[in-house]
């Protein structure tokens, strides 16, 4: 199971989230309380590339809905493994960034937590078939994840507000042949992340949830990290038992 700790802002903090081996480090460019930009998301991947533990690690640079431009802006000055982002309307520029960076590519699929109002699971399904899905299908092989995030109005992201799980299977079924590893985030927090687990994602990204008054928490990082490693164990006994 994989794991990216999300909204890293200083090199003392990336420095002890290194150290207990997350997958992912995630930067975020966008607006938030998070933000950071490309010169110091760029120094602090400089500082753990010079530690044991920093080549391990994956940076991850967050956007909202991006452009080309933007992405090739960052791209230009920091060392990035991945570029996650909403998915604008028009998405035939994608596979080029891909493959002039070097970058995998994640897209977020926002779910909205009002989804409440729509009448069935399979109304919903028709929704994100229609939007965020059909447009992912049309450069699938171009992306190498998928994030099903809580929707947040204002940002894009870090809301710290989960959405519906019992969604998961149902937006796993739909990907199932487009062959994409699935991500959640969303409100999740090392009490909770043992039961998202139990849903079919292949990976976890969590940001308020391992931070104390808006900072990230060193201590709440370590306990996220090893609740899902401890998950992943169980699961291996599971299987050879
Ligand atoms: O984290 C942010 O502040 C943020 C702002 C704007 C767009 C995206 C953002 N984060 C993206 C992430 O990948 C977060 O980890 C994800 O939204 C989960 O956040 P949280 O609910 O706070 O754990």
């Amino acid at each position: 199971m994989k794991v990216k700790i999300c909204g890293i802002t200083t090199t003392g903090i990336a420095s002890q989230v290194a150290v207990l081996k997350p997958d992912y480090m995630g930067f975020v460019f966008t607006k938030s309380k998070r933000q950071i930009d490309p010169l110091g998301a760029a120094r602090i991947i400089e500082s753990l590339q010079a530690e044991p533990c920093g080549s391990s690690v994956q940076y991850v640079g967050v956007f909202g809905c991006t452009s080309e431009q933007e992405l090739s802006d960052v791209l230009k000055q920091v060392p990035l493994h991945a570029v996650q982002f909403h998915l604008p309307e028009d998405v035939t520029w994608i596979p080029t960034v891909r493959e002039r960076y070097g970058v995998d590519i994640w897209v977020t699929v926002p779910i909205a937590q009002s989804v409440e109002h729509l009448s069935s699971d399979g109304a919903i399904s028709e929704k994100l078939q229609a939007g965020a899905l059909a447009k992912v299908n049309h450069i699938k092989h171009a992306i190498s994840g998928l994030l099903l995030d809580t929707h947040d109005p204002v940002h894009g992201g870090g809301s710290g507000k989960s959405f519906r799980w019992e969604l998961i299977p149902l937006i796993a079924e739909q990907i199932r042949e487009m062959d994409v590893p699935l991500y959640a985030a969303g409100g999740l927090t090392a009490d909770n992340v043992a039961s998202l687990l139990q849903y079919p994602v292949d990976g976890v990204d969590v940001s308020s949830g391992v931070e104390t008054k808006g900072v990230k928490d060193i201590e709440k990082v370590k306990q996220f990290i090893e609740r899902v490693r401890s998950h992943d164990q169980s699961s291996t006994n599971l299987s050879i038992s």
